[in-house]
């Protein structure tokens, strides 16, 4: 497991993390959300290493991470980094090589990954020659090469069309599925919603929201129900405590007298559905941003 524990940072007088908190699970894969600014590249050159904090520790199975413990990072960049020119086969195998994989496991991982991403038939190609997500694909194998310990991938699905993505998802949660803790940051919430166990929400440097996808969902649920029955449900709206969101036919969403309401309902006639209105990840968002 990877633990990032109260990690400060500025910026001359610019206070740019404050108490930054959060576990990077192994198994799972971590969203890390941020509006533009709020702290999400910071905190993950802290993690790497290459950005020194200033206050806060960052560990590694549970040990403050040093140069005895550093484990082997996978790091896919904001600004991507690889050469134009060079072959895209020629190229990953190189930065394995790099990271200190023998030359026969750095080829065949190249392959297989180049397989997985579905890149084989551009192997010979030169980067430049390929389109702009493929060649992020091209980043995300670059990431992999060298077999790392730790994912960190800042916007691994930005540019990608939605076949892409779930290529690049599915390389990604093999990867978890071995252990390896993987945090990606983004922009794109509903990616994020589909495809990640835990949310970690960054808001001007601090934590403002983290736990499971799921965990977030029901602590950010609030009072709000849905009720669908088989007639038109106008009455909600008499009911003493309730209040009408949303009333769209036989459809509401209301707050307030949750059980008043389902009684009614079940006096009337027939409840087709009756639940709490649990909120997108884009909702949870806004509120705590
Ligand atoms: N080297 C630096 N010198 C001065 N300020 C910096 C430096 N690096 C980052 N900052 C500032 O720190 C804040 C956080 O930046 P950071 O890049 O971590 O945000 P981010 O969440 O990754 O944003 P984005 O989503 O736009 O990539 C910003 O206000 C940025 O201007």
């Amino acid at each position: 497991m990877l633990t990032v524990t109260g990690i400060s940072r500025s910026f001359g007088d610019h206070r740019v993390l404050d108490d930054v908190s959060f576990e990077v699970r192994p198994g799972r894969m971590t969203g890390f959300l941020g509006a533009n600014g709020s702290g999400k590249t910071t905190t993950m050159r802290i993690v790497l290493g290459v950005l020194a904090a200033h206050g806060g520790v960052v560990s590694w199975q549970g040990q403050a991470i040093s140069p005895q413990n550093k484990p082997h990072f996978g790091y896919m960049p904001e600004e991507r980094g690889l050469y134009p020119k060079m072959k895209v086969r020629e190229q990953i195998t190189w930065l394995g090589r790099l990271h200190g994989v023998d030359r026969e496991v750095a080829q065949r991982n190249t392959d297989e990954l180049l397989a997985d991403l579905e890149l084989s038939d551009r192997a010979d190609d030169r980067l430049e020659q390929l389109s702009l997500g493929n060649q992020q694909r091209v980043q995300i194998a670059a990431a992999l090469v060298h077999e790392p310990d730790v994912l960190i991938l800042d916007e691994p699905f930005s540019g990608l069309d939605p076949i892409a993505v779930d290529t690049v998802l599915d390389v990604l949660r093999k990867r978890a599925a071995n252990g390896v803790p993987v945090l990606f940051s983004s922009h794109q919430l509903a990616i994020v919603e589909r495809l990640c166990d835990d949310v970690v929400i960054i808001s001007k440097g601090r934590i403002a929201a983290k736990g499971s996808r799921e965990e977030l969902r029901q602590r950010h649920a609030g009072e709000r129900y849905e009720i669908v029955v088989d007639t038109d449900a106008g009455w909600v709206r008499d009911v003493p405590g309730a209040g009408v969101v949303e009333l769209d036919g036989p459809r509401v969403v209301f707050e307030g007298a949750s059980r008043a309401v389902l009684e009614q309902a079940l006096q009337r006639g027939e409840v087709r559905s009756f639940a709490p209105v649990v909120p997108t990840l884009d909702e949870i968002f806004k509120e705590v941003s």
